[in-house]
């Protein structure tokens, strides 16, 4: 794993957007089609607002959550809600968004048709992931009741619930994230950059994170 630490979050998250934009060009130059997946939660929004904006040819550009909360989409909690306002906006809007949320049923029950739109579109060319100071990331938390499975099964998704989740919620799996081109983990403050260095000497069923760390690239800012 590679850490680059910036002086501030405001630097670190429009060097991302450009880090990114330049990864899936480069995607694009070789595939007909890149696939972008990203976090939700309260870190990303920033690198939204700049990403949405970069001159790409969208239109070739797949663009999923890493992971989603199972909750109607006007609910504040829910991570595509996030997406369809800051990234799946401007010049990103010409971009194909693959769900991983649908009404009228369990995240179980949607599972199935869900992962048959995603399967196409794999591998992820570029995957930006969160953590959380639990040391989780995507939803794949310590003591979830799918945690071995998204750790170690082959599936595309994996709902989970987990003690440190307050809704039901459903996930890429270990297998995905680790098979994603290029991966950067995004993180800020000192108590998440102390979980990362706690993770490094932890097995991922104590520390989820360790299992997408080899070959990422983790960025940090404090504040
Ligand atoms: O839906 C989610 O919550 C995320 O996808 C999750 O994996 C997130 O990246 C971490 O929990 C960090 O969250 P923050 O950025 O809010 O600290």
């Amino acid at each position: 794993m590679e850490l680059i630490e910036y002086a501030d979050a405001e630097m670190m998250m429009i060097d991302l957007a450009n880090v990114i934009a330049g990864e899936l060009r480069e995607s694009l130059q070789s595939d007909e089609f890149a696939t972008l997946a990203v976090p939700g939660g309260t870190t990303p929004g920033p690198i939204f607002d700049q990403l949405c904006a970069v001159d790409l040819d969208w239109a070739r550009v797949n663009v999923m959550l890493t992971d989603e909360r199972w909750v109607p989409e006007d609910s504040d909690r829910s991570n595509t809600r996030l997406l369809k306002q800051r990234l799946l906006v401007d010049r990103a809007a010409a971009a194909n968004y693959l769900p991983l949320y649908a009404d009228g049923g369990t995240a179980e029950e949607k599972l199935p048709e869900l992962s048959a739109n995603i399967a196409p579109k794999l591998p992820i060319s570029v995957c930006l992931l969160g953590m959380g100071a639990d040391m989780h990331t995507a939803s794949i938390f310590p003591g979830a009741d799918r945690l071995n499975d998204a750790l170690h099964g082959t599936d595309i998704l994996y709902p989970m619930r987990a003690p440190g989740a307050p809704e039901p919620r459903i996930t890429l799996s270990a297998h995905v994230l680790r098979h994603a081109i290029r991966r950067h983990i995004v993180i800020k403050g000192a108590d998440k950059r102390e979980a990362l260095e706690k993770a490094r000497h932890l097995s991922a069923d104590e520390a989820p994170v360790a299992s997408i760390l080899s070959g990422a690239t983790v960025h940090w800012a404090e504040s």
